[in-house]
């Protein structure tokens, strides 16, 4: 008898039914007439949680008997959605729960929408994050997720006045019954203080310390006995309370230092592309790889009883260079306490560490000074001077580089104010280097990282991103998913997602066609339902979607979106008893607070909504919808409502894009750029099913080259010039006329003004395909079929294979 086989894997909906009044009584202490739709959630969710805890507990086991060399992600965010659904998808459980609650009078998909959606994450990577964690469990590979418990995630966005509004995201309020507090599970993580150089090694006195303390989620398996562990940590400050300022009756001073130490996991950075260098965001990284790093040896030595098989048994990854510390951090625990010698020490980092990039942007490079490096951790800057010289000694210059190539390397970037450059480091440090879509990771190369990649050639190479099609397309849009097991002969495309390219024979079938022009549009009626309920707005389902929802930035160009919007809105008017396609122009996406740029392109949308939404002379030919505080939840409700997907970056600035992705094995059709994914989403559906337009990369560079002039393309197209000044001179503000001339008349960095026509042009072609519904759909049919390459097990496999070098649990490991 296994200890766990208390739990019957398959259990009926009345055995569930049992279990959610068992979890309201006797965990939550409810009387059933009492509960309210989250009492009953919080109680269906433990009962679920049962259910994938003993895979949860035996997974731990498989990986300690046979010894499994394991991933360590670490990252800054897990934009992880909502865990309820996934997880009775995830276990195939749905039918059975959502039995149980018909039985209680209640309603599965209500009752789920009661779940607070954990923000954790800004936008791409950290849900990306979360998709590779859903893949790496689904492909039985062993891998624990490390990240911080922000109290508050991303805030809540409420527009007031077509403004964005910030507001606590008080995601924990209704308590978070999906996780285990760990209060066991505590390191020591010490900041400041002092470095004695007298010893070797160095001894470094810290100025203070607190206490990382671990709560898991658990990451269940698609179909499977695994489920991984998601290790968050949270600061715990319980013995900086000082009793005796305490006793002394001086209440608020006994607290004082504890509270500011308690504040370091609270709240989550809301920017996605700048760095903003504060001393905090410098103290929660650190805060997060000091406890990762801790926890990693110490599972380490619950195996081995040598410190000096690391690199067989770990790989640790980078998820950008917000978590870099942790090498520095490693270092030091096994020079100061394992009392390594340095090479040795440098040696094994390089054998573990690995990092991925994804953006190229410099504001988003993190840098910080030396200063502050120097007053929080002594002990690292001082670890990562001997690193930057061992590498210029023994790397650089021995290969005949100059001074300048020197200056260029160096992990210290010289100047009045020194600083330490975080991307560099990374590089130097890790065994392999990779960008996350083919052009991202050639610029990567041939850009941002050119010195390295003369350096370290064979370092660097290109995982292509990818989505999973468990919350993407099962969790998401449940009709699409019966409608791909009804013709691809059950589900196993949702773990092979290649098998969507039999729909290929079947794209030129009329009532196939139909079939899923009728999946789409059930999925608009429901998009429709939900914004006429929350934002008292009529939308027409026949009408098409052109969708663009995401992070609001310049480079993203939300606002050219807007520069064709305006001019339809003149088309129609210059040509109102013209055959036009009516169109609803749905945005959604947060700015970061102090974005200014990107904060007005939110009004300015909403202005212009308000107006055209009003003007009955342009009758439903044309909506604007901005959907207030997207997240991942609301992107489940949207992505399947979409005909087409708006990736409009300006080709060479945005990395990869996910949500392209999501649209297309959805159905939408896109029009973007060559940019990021996009070239690669081209490559596999064919160029007559997708809406290519504007500059290549090099065209943009040449541009720049060439001096730009924003003025050289709005004077030579009167249509342009048009829209340009309506926006500028209060057309949409008549309340403040110069509200928007800024953002009209800026350098257009992003050149909006120099692909305008181009875009308008393949809006057109949109327009024409539209008006032929079975070419449409056929094209829709054709994207689907070709997506399978963009499901986030094909990456997860790329890493496990070009990476981290890891073996997933066989068959035969598996508990019979
Ligand atoms: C330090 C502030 C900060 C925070 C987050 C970031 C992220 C790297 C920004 C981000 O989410 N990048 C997006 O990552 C996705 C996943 O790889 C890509 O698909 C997007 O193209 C990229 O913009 C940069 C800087």
């Amino acid at each position: 008898l296994t200890t766990y086989d208390y739990i019957n894997p398959k259990p009926d909906a009345e055995l569930v039914r049992k279990s959610i009044v068992y979890k309201l009584i006797f965990i939550l202490g409810i009387d059933p007439k009492d509960a309210t739709p989250a009492d009953w959630l919080n109680a269906a969710m433990f009962a679920a949680r049962d259910l994938s805890t003993e895979n949860f507990l035996s997974t731990r086991q498989i990986h300690e008997k046979f010894k499994k060399r394991t991933v360590y992600y670490l990252s800054m965010e897990f934009l992880m959605g909502r865990a309820f659904t996934n997880s009775l998808i995830n276990q195939d459980l749905y039918g059975a729960f959502e039995q149980a609650f018909k039985e209680l009078g209640l309603n599965l998909a209500d009752i789920s929408e009661q779940e607070a959606d954990p923000a954790l994450g800004n936008g791409g990577l950290g849900r990306l994050a979360a998709c590779f964690l859903d893949s790496l469990a689904t492909l039985r590979v062993p891998a624990v997720g490390y990240g911080i418990r922000y109290q508050y995630g991303m805030f809540k966005q409420e527009i007031v006045d077509g403004k964005q509004i910030e507001k606590p995201d008080l995601w924990l309020d209704n308590g978070m019954a999906w996780q285990f507090a760990r209060p066991a599970k505590r390191f020591p993580v010490s900041f400041g203080g002092t470095l004695d150089t007298s010893h070797y090694p160095p001894r470094w006195k810290p100025a203070e310390q607190i206490n990382a303390v671990a709560y898991d989620e658990i990451v269940p398996a698609f179909g499977g006995q695994i489920a991984n562990p998601l290790r968050l940590w949270t600061a715990h400050t319980g013995d900086l309370f000082n009793l005796a300022s305490f006793n002394e009756g001086d209440y608020f001073s006994s607290m004082e230092a504890q509270m500011k130490n308690e504040t370091i996991a609270n709240v989550l950075y809301p920017n996605d592309a700048t760095a903003v260098g504060r001393e905090l965001r410098l103290k929660q990284e650190y805060f997060l790889v000091s406890a990762s790093v801790q926890d990693i040896i110490a599972r380490h030595l619950c195996r081995y009883d040598s410190i000096h098989t690391l690199p067989e048994d770990v790989a640790i990854h980078l998820n950008d260079t917000h978590p870099v510390l942790a090498i520095p951090e490693l270092m030091r625990i096994l020079i100061d306490d394992y009392y390594l010698p340095f090479d040795q020490a440098w040696a094994m980092c390089q054998k573990i560490f690995s990092y991925t990039n994804h953006t190229l942007m410099s504001e988003a490079l993190e840098k910080w000074s030396v200063d502050m490096m120097a007053q929080l951790l002594p002990r690292h800057l001082d670890i990562i001077y001997k690193i930057n010289h061992h590498f210029i000694e023994n790397v650089v210059r021995p290969q005949g580089y100059d001074d300048d190539f020197i200056r260029r390397v160096s992990i210290i970037e010289e100047g009045e104010q020194r600083q330490v450059r975080m991307a560099w480091l990374a590089v130097i440090a890790s065994h392999k280097v990779n960008g996350v879509a083919k052009i991202h990771s050639d610029l990567m190369v041939s850009s941002l990282f050119a010195d390295f990649a003369a350096l370290f050639p064979e370092r660097f190479t290109n995982v292509t991103n990818g989505v999973t099609p468990r919350r993407w397309i099962a969790v998401a849009n449940p009709k699409l998913a019966r409608f791909l097991d009804k013709h691809l002969g059950g589900s196993g495309w949702l773990t092979d997602l290649n098998q969507l390219n039999q729909l290929n024979k079947l794209v030129d079938n009329k009532d196939i066609q139909n079939e899923f022009a009728n999946v789409k549009h059930a999925a608009k009626v429901r998009l429709a339902e939900y914004i006429q309920r929350e934002m008292n707005i009529t939308i027409n389902p026949n009408a098409l979607f052109d969708v663009q929802i995401k992070r609001i930035h310049a480079y993203k160009r939300q606002s050219m979106n807007v520069l064709h919007i305006v001019h339809r809105y003149n088309q129609i008017l210059n040509n109102p008893n013209a055959d036009w396609q009516p169109r609803v122009f749905i945005l959604a996406g947060k700015a970061a607070s102090s974005y200014n740029e990107a904060k007005q392109t939110i009004r300015l949308i909403n202005d212009i909504a308000y107006f055209i939404n009003h003007d009955e002379r342009v009758r439903d030919l044309i909506k604007v919808v901005f959907i207030p505080n997207y997240s991942v939840s609301l992107a489940e409700l949207i992505i399947p409502a979409a005909d087409l997907s708006e990736q409009i970056s300006l080709a060479g600035k945005e990395a990869s894009g996910t949500s392209n992705m999501k649209f297309a094995l959805n159905g939408a059709l896109t029009i973007g750029t060559l940019d990021g994914a996009n070239v690669e989403i081209l490559q596999h559906v064919g160029a007559e099913n997708i809406f290519i337009f504007g500059n290549t990369v090099e065209q943009v560079q040449t541009l720049y080259r060439n001096g730009y002039n924003p003025y050289d393309f709005i004077d030579n197209d009167p249509e342009l010039a048009q829209v340009v000044n309506q926006i500028a001179q209060g057309a949409f503000s008549p309340d403040e006329p110069h509200r928007y001339h800024k953002l009209m008349h800026n350098r257009d960095e992003f050149q909006r003004y120099a692909d305008f026509r181009s875009y308008v042009n393949a809006q057109a072609q949109v327009d024409k395909l539209y008006r032929q519904p079975e070419k449409w759909y056929r094209a829709a049919l054709v994207n689907m079929a070709n997506m399978g390459y963009f499901s986030s097990d094909r990456s997860i496999e790329d890493y496990c294979r070009e990476i981290w070098r890891i073996e997933p649990v066989s068959e035969q490991e598996l508990p019979r």
